[in-house]
């Protein structure tokens, strides 16, 4: 299937301009291409716990998640984030169904570590894409990235890992949309942008530091996505949509996660 899994950062979610939308219901519109969206919401989920006062420390990128704070991502993520997303799509004309990986079990989960220090942080196990192309079949699915086990047991799954592991079970394309151009060095006191990058030279980056934080759960999803079956992995800048534009013409956008033996051709 020709489908292409839209994964939306929180840093943009509140920016996002009504052409982005208008955009993704024209792939689906003109069968250029089947959009899935899965979404997350970091900043919405750092607001509410912050109004609680609750603390959730980050270790490299992940929230460590207590009972508490997996409730909290629960009700951010699968109720006002996804809500909004679907009215979005809806009002720039499209057809949307909001879902969570809870739901039909679209995610199942296991412990992402198993030492338990991250508390319920979750990785996907599986994906029910028989639902999931259920849904697609109807309209534009919505994910929210929380994943459930066989015991019932909830996990807060970090969106890129949750994007990454539906675009390799639909052998689609990984679009990874956040509030950056790309992956970003600063070289000979210029800052540029990588337009492609292979293992490799990642790996590298993360030692020395130039890809931190958040950007390193976001990278690692687009190379295993990649080695696992998903077909093109890329990070684009959801401020400008001229980047998704032209990352679906086949043009330079953002930044191109490639495998290695792709890059002597490069
Ligand atoms: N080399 C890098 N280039 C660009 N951004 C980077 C880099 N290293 C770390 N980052 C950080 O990663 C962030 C994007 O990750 P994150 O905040 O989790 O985004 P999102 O919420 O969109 O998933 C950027 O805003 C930036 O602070
Ligand atoms: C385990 C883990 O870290 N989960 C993330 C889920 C949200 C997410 O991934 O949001 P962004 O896409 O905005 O970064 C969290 O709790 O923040």
């Amino acid at each position: 299937m020709n489908c292409i899994v839209l994964k939306m950062g929180g840093s943009i979610l509140e920016k996002l301009p009504d052409s982005f939308y208008e955009m993704i219901v024209d792939l689906k519109k003109t069968g250029v291409c089947e959009p899935v969206i899965v979404h997350g919401g970091g900043p919405g989920i750092n607001r509410m716990l912050h109004q609680l006062k609750v603390e959730s420390p980050f270790v490299d990128g992940l929230r460590v998640t207590t009972k508490e704070v997996l409730d909290v991502a629960e009700m951010v993520m699968s109720g006002s984030i996804n809500k909004s997303i679907v009215s979005n799509l809806q009002k720039a004309g499209g057809v949307a169904y909001g879902t969570s990986g809870v739901d039909g079990s679209l995610l199942q989960a296991t412990p992402f570590d198993p030492t338990g220090a991250l508390g319920y942080v979750g990785e996907v196990a599986s994906v029910n894409d028989d639902w999931l192309k259920v849904i697609m079949s109807h309209g534009i699915p919505v994910i929210s990235p929380i994943g459930i086990d066989q015991s019932g047991q909830r996990y807060n799954i970090n969106g890129d890992m949750a994007a990454a592991a539906v675009a390799q079970s639909l052998k689609g394309k990984l679009a990874l949309i956040s509030d950056i151009p790309g992956v970003m060095e600063t070289i000979s006191g210029k800052q540029v942008i990588h337009p492609v990058l292979t293992k490799e030279q990642i790996d590298e980056k993360i030692k020395t530091g130039v890809i931190y934080g958040g950007m390193i759960p976001k990278i690692k999803s687009a190379m295993d996505g990649l080695s696992a079956g998903a077909t093109e992995s890329v990070i684009l800048n959801g401020l400008t949509p001229a980047d998704l534009k032209n990352y679906i013409e086949g043009k330079e956008a953002g930044t191109k996660i490639i495998a290695e033996k792709e890059a002597n051709h490069v």
